[in-house]
């Protein structure tokens, strides 16, 4: 299901793109594709789509990127985002036809990239699937997905040294821990193995390496999983996780707690304890 996030795109300069090449798509973008996927539609996929310029950052798609995201943050249907790229890029970085020609002035006085954090302080989990180039790698993926912690293959599971998420103590109640605990898996890239995998994850970048036909499959999948716990609590789990990574370990236990003792606030936190202790499957309502 297409969403029709309406953009005004600008700027991108691209031989292909100019005069009638490069038009914009009846649902307003030029440089995005944006649906929604998984059984559910719970899952926001954002494609990069700028092929003249192997998906460069130019501002109109940063621009375009930020709407999709802020639209997929305000649908209470969407419980996770995916974005990707091509099978010859991901993203090749800032778009250096674009900054050529800036000066120092116009770059701190128009606050030039400012909007690229955006997709850092995104409350859904964030997955990148990425396949071609991501050239300027930490660059583009800490642009569009806030992952400096996944670390190879164990990271799937469980980053490691990081107080996780708002786990449940006494009694063991591990369907809390489902409920919030696919943040043990969230923010995550994905990679096909076409890109320099074992250099990606021998740097941490990247959470696991699947063939590239199977790529988005597995992203899309994972991204459902996450979307299908309490809603919510994962968007507490994540505050949690990041906390975590910004502040110093003192200050990223106590935010752990405080976000734990928030969930007994919530319904969802209730309905995920008693289905585990019934043995039966959780029903979240996301409240
Ligand atoms: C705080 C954040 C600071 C961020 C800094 C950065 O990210 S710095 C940036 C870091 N990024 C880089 O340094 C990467 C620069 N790119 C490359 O090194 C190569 O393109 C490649 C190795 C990725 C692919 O080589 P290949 O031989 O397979 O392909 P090809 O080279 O023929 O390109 C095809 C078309 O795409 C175009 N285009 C590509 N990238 C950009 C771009 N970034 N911009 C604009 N355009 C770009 C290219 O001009 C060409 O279009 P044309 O002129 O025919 O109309």
């Amino acid at each position: 299901v297409p969403v029709p996030v309406l953009l005004a795109a600008r700027g991108c300069s691209s031989a292909g793109e100019r005069g009638s090449g490069r038009r914009e798509r009846p649902s307003g973008q030029r440089f995005l594709q944006v649906q929604k996927a998984g059984s559910k539609g719970s899952v926001g996929l954002i494609r990069l789509q700028r092929p003249q310029a192997l998906n460069a950052l130019c501002e109109g798609l940063m621009a375009e990127l930020r709407r999709a995201l802020d639209a997929f943050e305000a649908d209470a249907q969407v419980g996770a985002i995916v974005i990707t790229g091509s099978d010859k890029a991901f993203a090749a970085g800032a778009d250096i036809k674009e900054m050529q020609g800036k000066s120092f002035q116009q770059c701190y006085g128009g606050a030039f990239l400012a909007g690229w954090d955006r997709v850092a302080t995104v409350r859904k989990p964030t997955i990148a699937a990425v396949n071609g180039y991501a050239v300027s790698v930490p660059v583009s993926l800490r642009a569009l997905c806030r992952v400096p912690h996944a670390r190879g293959r164990d990271s799937w599971r469980s980053p490691p040294a990081v107080p996780i998420t708002p786990s449940p103590g006494a009694g063991g109640t591990q369907r809390l821990t489902r409920a919030v605990g696919k943040s043990l898996a969230m923010e995550m890239v994905l990679t096909g193995e076409r890109i320099s995998a074992a250099e990606a994850k021998a740097a941490g970048l990247v959470s696991k390496v699947f063939p590239v036909d199977k790529l988005l499959d597995a992203a899309i999948s994972c991204a459902e999983k996450i979307a299908s716990n309490s809603k919510l609590v994962v968007a507490m789990a994540k505050e949690s996780v990041n906390a975590a990574f910004e502040t110093t370990l003192a200050e990223g236990n106590r935010t752990e707690k405080r976000l734990f003792y928030a969930t007994f606030a919530t319904d969802d936190r209730k309905e995920g304890m008693t289905a585990f202790v019934e043995k039966r499957k959780a029903n979240f309502t996301d409240s």
